[in-house]
């Protein structure tokens, strides 16, 4: 069965004086204020709510170092990458938005997580308001952490909402708040704790299967259904140079959901493959796409789609898993297709998420003990000491030129060669004389 991170009655823990960065005060019992006041910061992605917003949206994301990291000595020219590369994307992301009704659904579906989460904590006895701070739009982590500081919370559990951690994700919104932190005084003193990912969460691997179940219902051949686990990707080198726990952690999530639905009594087949690749460098593999091609020429003919890697419904479930991929699976001789919805406000779900935080709220203020995550539990910059210590620099994900025979190189070079031949032919009507010819045979 799934492990469970310790309960919360297992004080293996130091605490400590969080204006202390250099951790050289005794350990100490947190001091409490009078009235404590408790926050949950839920940290999360964002996304763009109408057109307009889809190239400043990514503008914002291709400014973030921990998407393209690149070396210190040109760093300074990030913002400008950034413009870039997000006015080449910008059509094809607005694309993908408009196919999914002009939006992105994140900001209301978090919106509602949030009221959610405070609900059920309000049920198990424990008064707190909850904060949505998005990583790359409204409304912004620094726009949560002034609410936070207006509300006067004194203990604050951050919760970021991607069950499996990545650098590219949790870690950058923790690297922010890690900066936010230290250049505000009344943000230093606030005791805090971090849930890292809790992917190995009893409650969430049995929220998802019970929604995998009820899918499998659907199917006439249930039991050759092919369990199709499609996670959001990441740069191959993310986790082989840099050393990021995504993959490790997200395989270790497909093995205990697996296990669960077994333990149900299903025993189908499953894959694990990575969707959303960006740029022409190596992401982890096996591909969404490629794998559904691999699938449909083996014979298998039911498929159920399951998203694994975010808990909300955004473009990629409703867009590139619900048209695109559901497509290609037809093209490849699937007939039978299904897809696990996001989590979203599923009640046990939710009901999981507070456990969660009733669980760290011993911990605000304390460096954790052990716990069976990947990346344990603890404060910010404890949290980012402990890996990605040297944040070394990293082929960027998205790269707008290459040499050699590439898929961009491919595509520029079409490009150029488009426009000369249009030159040539305008020149042409212009001299009326050939000039390819004249160039061809020219002595
Ligand atoms: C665990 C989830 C995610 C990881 C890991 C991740 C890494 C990552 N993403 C990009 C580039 C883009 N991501 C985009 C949208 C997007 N990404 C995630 C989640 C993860 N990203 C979500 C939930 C969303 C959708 C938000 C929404 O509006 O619904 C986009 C924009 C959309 C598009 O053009 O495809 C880009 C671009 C990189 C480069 C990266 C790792 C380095
Ligand atoms: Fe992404």
């Amino acid at each position: 069965m799934p492990v469970q991170r310790p309960a919360a009655a297992t004080p293996d823990v130091v605490c400590f004086d969080p204006q202390d960065t250099k951790g050289t005060s005794a350990p100490a019992v947190a001091a409490t204020p009078a009235v404590d006041k408790v926050g949950v910061l839920l940290l999360n992605l964002g996304g763009p709510e109408r057109l307009s917003d889809v190239k400043p949206f990514l503008y914002n994301l291709f400014a973030d170092p921990d998407i393209i990291r690149l070396p210190q000595t040109v760093k300074f020219l990030q913002p400008l990458l950034a413009t870039i590369i997000s006015t080449l994307r910008a059509p094809k992301s607005a694309e993908g938005y408009k196919a999914i009704g002009g939006g992105s659904p994140l900001r209301k579906i978090t919106d509602e997580q949030a009221e959610a989460l405070a609900a059920a904590l309000r049920a198990k006895g424990q008064a707190a308001d909850v904060y949505v701070g998005m990583r790359y739009w409204h409304p912004y982590t620094e726009e949560a952490l002034e609410d936070i500081k207006r509300d006067g919370v004194t203990r604050l559990v951050i919760l970021p909402l991607y069950p499996q951690f990545s650098i590219s994700t949790s870690g950058s919104s923790l690297r922010l708040l890690e900066s936010l932190f230290r250049s505000d005084a009344a943000l230093k003193s606030l005791r805090h704790t971090v849930i890292p990912s809790w992917y190995q969460r009893r409650g969430y691997v049995c929220a998802m299967v019970d929604l995998m179940v009820q899918e499998l219902a659907k199917f006439r051949d249930r039991e050759n259904v092919e369990i199709f686990f499609s996670a959001h990707g990441v740069p191959k080198s993310y986790v082989e140079e840099a050393g990021d726990p995504y993959k490790e952690e997200m395989e270790e999530c497909v093995r205990l959901i697996m296990e669960e639905l077994r333990a149900r009594g299903h025993a189908n087949s499953y894959t694990l493959a990575y969707q959303s690749r960006v740029g022409p460098a190596e992401w982890l593999k096996p591909y969404t796409d490629e794998s559904i091609r691999q699938l449909g020429a083996r014979g298998v003919k039911s498929m159920l789609a399951v998203p694994i890697s975010f808990v909300s419904e955004h473009i990629e479930t409703l867009e590139e898993i619900d048209m695109e991929y559901r497509e290609l699976a037809e093209e490849s001789g699937i007939r039978n297709w299904g897809r696990v919805p996001a989590l979203n406000t599923n009640d046990a779900f939710i009901g999981d998420l507070a456990d969660a935080v009733l669980e760290a709220l011993p911990y605000v203020g304390c460096l954790a003990g052990p716990t069976d995550s990947l990346v344990p539990m603890g404060d910010l910059e404890m949290l980012l000491q402990a890996y990605d210590r040297e944040r070394r620099t990293l082929p960027s994900p998205v790269e707008f030129w290459e040499w050699g025979w590439t898929k961009s190189a491919e595509t520029w070079n079409g490009r150029i060669a488009m426009i000369a031949i249009i030159v040539i032919l305008l020149l042409e009507g212009v001299s009326g004389q050939s000039i390819l010819k004249n160039l061809i045979w020219a002595e």
